[in-house]
């Protein structure tokens, strides 16, 4: 890290670097800077010595500018309690040393001070310590704005908040390799207030349930939480109804994982996890519902499934087990089995039964179980924002986001693209914010000004993700999601053909299927095995329709949109969404809500990978600030000015601190107005003169002042000197005004007593009506005062009553009003998500039509060479027919040839026999002959 340079020759090192290539160290007043954009010297080993100086000394919390960075201690520290809570309240960030409770504060005064929504967005790897964070800004929320907060008692609205989080976390934490309690998804949890200030409601959006994770988890990894709690913790009455009398080594979905974590004792959370339902106001019976759907998952984890053996059929081993899972379930144990084993299924226009193999039969039980723990993890969620958003009278909000940081794991698939996605969105959010809109800013106020370009520019991997046209990756996979014979092959194959060579950020992978995409933090390879089926998520039909009949009422409402035939259903199809398309939508959703926000940054840093407290891994912490772009936020802090305030603004702030003074001829601003108009540019400038700031310090633009960091808490500062003095001197003389006002009164009371007394005693001591009148007087008094009284009581408790009546009218109204409101929202939300779905589906349509158009081209070539071809193949057939006469007739020429060959060769042979004989009758003669020649001679 900071390294001095020493004399190579001197000093005998392992390794020899050059001078320019070592970064300089700040001189020791810098050590533990509060404030990373302040250092001297800014560069990487700079920035990690600081936070690791302060990491060891305990203090997690460090500004980089826009940026709280937060070090996981991984131990408890003393600084969450009331007396913390005190000292950040109402105070300016650059009181107090570094906190969450200081960004809080900040978002929270902001909100009140210039009615903007706030929002604090908190990210960071898995264990780094976002939702602990999260977790303490609702706290500090909730004491800082809880009338009673002096007594140490929270409202009512306050503690459903805080203890909605046990309940979440019941259901949506699980242990993994990183952390003990890790969300396994994220959240976006907007906290709203009153026009003066009060908590008045809450709402919770969620995002990327991991719920692969309820049927198969890594072995050093646990599944939810609440699987655990309720085996461990629940009363047996409860076990027993749900017919659960195992442990969990005795279920499917748990045994293969971790059992236990250690400290961690499920009974007690099962117990925190009740109270928390009574607080929040869930019925025995709603907390039953959601229960239920865990120990439905547990059967169906149980369900055995073998095969027949004379056919490849699926069957169910255990009739008993089925019979459990269906009594859980509240549906017809046979219905289930048929659905379950043979489906009926459409083909072509007819409907009939299909038997599924063993392996379909249990990707549809997984399947199964991973949507009712979606579903019943969502209803969930509605269900604590229907007791946390009760009241209309929310006017603000603060939202905080806890969401996961960019993941790249040995082997990414689509998940990984999601929250990548995501985190891609989210810093475009912060670049925007930081870079863009100042700059911008600079620009507009003629500000002297350098542009440097610091932002990365996302957007083209952006596009590349989610862009309809050109088709990107969400789009293409979509589309091959309805395209009959696509898979994951052929999808992997189009990307590379739409974007290789054509993107610099996209690349095939040297995975056997897959791509390489260049984020922002790295570049990541892509597995895209399955993605098909986890962008559609198939269900059994005939399965989520039984269960839309389901006689347990909870589970028939989860799956109330699958009934068969049901106006909902219709609805349904035309609201169905990939897993794609929907992340899209709510991302959509979350950043147009951030845009409407002042957003407030965190970025938590997980300090090693072994959960230790005081050890620091350099390496990994400085891989971490790259990744999240803490680096490039301190530098354009520190070479920009990241506060700015409007003429009148400043004006009314801090002319005061110029005002004062200036003698007997005024201050420059007095002598200025007084001899005609000022324009606010040049009041500003005369103000900052006189307040002999440094000139770098500050610039004036054409509608605001900007200031560098630091310098506003400064003016502050002063002002708040000044306002003291000035408020004191007005106290002092308003009181002594007052009391000198009291004391003359009493003493002209006095005088007029006895002036009274005197004249009275002079004039009436003895006349007897006089005495008559003192004696009945009081009791005169008495009686027009009970009369009185006794009306104004009947007033009293007509007005009560009418109140109460008003009261509950309003009640009803604003509940009405809320609820339209509401409901309102959904119709809003649901056309908006509907009206993006439709551009998307209108971008495939075209893209379908132009390539339909292109194909019908080439059908018709295609038809037309067809034509040709079958012309030409005609000709060829005549011309083989006749070839083929032809080859008869010489066929028949042959064998006729061959024929009298035969005969010929026949005869040959004859002759050549008679040759041959004649031949030997003429050797017989010629013998002969010469026999009798010799005999002649001799003769
Ligand atoms: N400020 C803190 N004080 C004490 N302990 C902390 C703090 N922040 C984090 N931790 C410890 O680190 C653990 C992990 O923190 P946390 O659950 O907030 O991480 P996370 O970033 O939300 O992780 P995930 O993304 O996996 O949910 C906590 O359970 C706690 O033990």
């Amino acid at each position: 890290m900071a390294c001095y340079m020493f004399d190579a020759l001197t000093i005998r090192y392992d390794r020899i670097v050059r001078k320019e290539d070592v970064d300089k160290v700040n001189p020791p007043k810098f050590d533990k800077s509060n404030d990373m954009a302040e250092l001297t010297h800014l560069n990487e080993a700079s920035v990690v010595h600081n936070l690791a100086t302060r990491y060891m000394a305990d203090m997690i919390y460090t500004y980089s500018g826009l940026f709280l960075v937060a070090v996981n201690p991984y131990c408890s520290l003393p600084i969450y309690n009331r007396e913390y809570i005190s000292m950040y309240k109402n105070k300016s960030r650059d009181v107090a040393s570094p906190h969450i409770y200081a960004i809080t504060d900040q978002a929270f005064r902001n909100m009140l001070e210039m009615h903007e929504n706030q929002s604090i967005l908190v990210t960071g790897e898995s264990g780094a310590g976002k939702t602990e964070n999260t977790k303490k800004v609702i706290q500090y929320l909730a004491a800082v704005t809880t009338p009673t907060h002096a007594t140490g008692e929270l409202g009512r609205i306050e503690q459903q908040i805080l203890q909605a989080n046990p309940i979440l976390e019941a259901f949506g934490n699980s242990q993994t390799v990183r952390n003990n309690n890790s969300s396994r998804f994220g959240k976006f949890i907007k906290i709203g207030f009153s026009r003066s200030g009060q908590i008045s409601g809450a709402y919770i959006n969620w995002y990327l349930l991991e719920k692969s994770r309820v049927v198969t988890q890594s072995p050093l990894e646990r599944n939810y939480h609440i699987f655990y709690q309720l085996l461990c913790g629940a009363p047996a009455s409860l076990r027993e109804k749900f017919l659960l009398d195992g442990k969990v080594g005795d279920y499917a979905y748990l045994k293969n994982g971790q059992r236990t974590i250690p400290g961690v004792s499920d009974a007690d959370e099962f117990n925190n996890l009740t109270s928390a339902f009574t607080i929040m106001g869930f019925s025995e019976q709603e907390q039953t519902d959601l229960l239920r759907v865990i120990a439905i998952i547990l059967h169906i984890g149980n369900l055995e499934v073998g095969a027949e053996r004379s056919s490849w059929q699926a069957k169910l081993l255990q009739y008993v087990q089925v019979e459990k899972l269906c009594h859980a379930m509240g549906v017809p144990v046979d219905a289930f089995t048929k659905a379950l084993l043979r489906p009926r299924v459409k083909a072509g226009r007819d409907w009939v039964d299909q038997s599924r193999t063993q392996a379909q039969v249990q990707f549809s039980l997984h399947a199964l179980a991973k949507t009712l723990y979606e579903r019943g993890f969502a209803y969930l969620v509605n269900r604590i924002n229907d007791v946390l958003e009760r009241d209309s009278a929310s006017t603000m909000f603060i939202g905080v986001l806890d969401i996961a940081g960019f993941e790249i794991f040995e082997t990414n698939s689509f998940e990984q693209l999601c929250i990548n996605y995501t985190n891609e969105k989210l810093q475009q959010f912060f670049n925007h914010h930081m870079f863009v809109l100042e700059q911008d800013e600079y620009a507009r106020e003629n500000i002297d000004w350098q542009f440097i370009d610091f932002g990365h520019d996302l957007q083209p991997t952006i596009d590349l993700i989610e862009k309809s046209n050109p088709i990107g990756i969400f789009s293409c996979l979509d589309e091959d999601c309805v395209m009959p014979r696509a898979t994951d092959k052929s999808f992997t194959e189009k990307l590379h053909s739409l974007w290789d060579k054509k993107s610099d950020k996209y690349k095939p992978s040297l995975l056997k299927l897959g791509f390489r995409l260049k984020h922002y933090a790295a570049e990541v390879d892509y597995s895209t095995e399955g993605w098909l089926e986890k962008n559609t998520d198939p269900l059994n039909e005939n399965i989520t329709q039984l269960l839309s009949l389901s006689d347990q009422p909870h589970i028939a409402q989860l799956f109330a949109d699958d009934a068969e035939g049901t106006l909902t259903a219709r609805k349904k199809k035309g609201l169905f969404r990939t897993v794609a398309q929907r992340h899209k939508e709510q991302l959509t959703s979350l950043m147009t809500q951030l845009n409407s926000t002042h957003p407030h940054f965190v970025r938590c840093i997980l300090p090693n990978h072994e959960k230790r407290p005081r050890k620091m891994d350099n390496v990994l912490v400085l891989d971490q600030l790259r990744c999240n772009g803490v680096l490039e936020g301190i530098r354009i802090a520190r070479t920009g000015f990241p506060n700015r305030l409007s003429f009148a603004e400043f004006r009314q702030r801090y002319e005061i601190l110029v005002t004062h003074g200036g003698g007997a001829r005024g201050t420059p601003l007095a002598r200025a107005t007084a001899t005609g108009y000022v324009d606010g540019q040049r009041a500003c400038s005369l103000i900052l003169d006189a307040l002999n700031l440094d000139k770098s310090a500050y610039r004036v633009g054409i509608t605001k002042v900007f200031f560098r960091a630091g310098v506003l808490a400064e003016l502050e500062e002063r002002r708040e000197k000044l306002v003291r003095t000035v408020i004191t001197l007005i106290q002092s003389r308003a009181r002594g005004y007052l009391q000198r006002r009291y004391a003359n009164k009493r003493l002209h009371r006095a005088e007029a007593v006895q002036v009274i007394a005197r004249n009275i005693k002079a004039s009436q001591t003895d006349n007897p009506w006089w005495k008559l009148y003192v004696k009945m007087q009081p009791l005169l008094i008495a009686q027009r005062e009970t009369v009185q009284s006794m009306a104004r009581d009947g007033e009293y408790r007509k007005v009560v009553v009418q109140l109460a009546d008003a009261e509950t009218e309003a009640r009803k109204v604003s509940e009405r009003a809320r609820k339209l409101e509401a409901e309102m929202k959904k119709v809003q939300e649901t056309l908006e998500s509907e009206r993006a779905l439709a551009i998307d589906q209108q971008e495939i349509l075209r893209r379908t039509q132009t390539r339909e158009a292109d194909l019908e081209e080439q059908l018709a070539v295609t038809l037309e060479d067809l034509d040709m071809l079958e012309a030409q193949c005609e000709e060829l057939l005549d011309a083989k027919r006749k070839a083929d006469k032809e080859v008869e007739m010489w066929r028949g020429e042959l064998e006729n040839g061959a024929r009298i060959m035969g005969r010929l060769e026949g005869e040959k042979s004859t002759m050549d026999k008679r040759i041959e004989a004649l031949e030997a009758d003429l050797r017989t003669k010629e013998d002969k002959e010469g026999k009798i020649h010799g005999e002649m001679e001799q003769l």
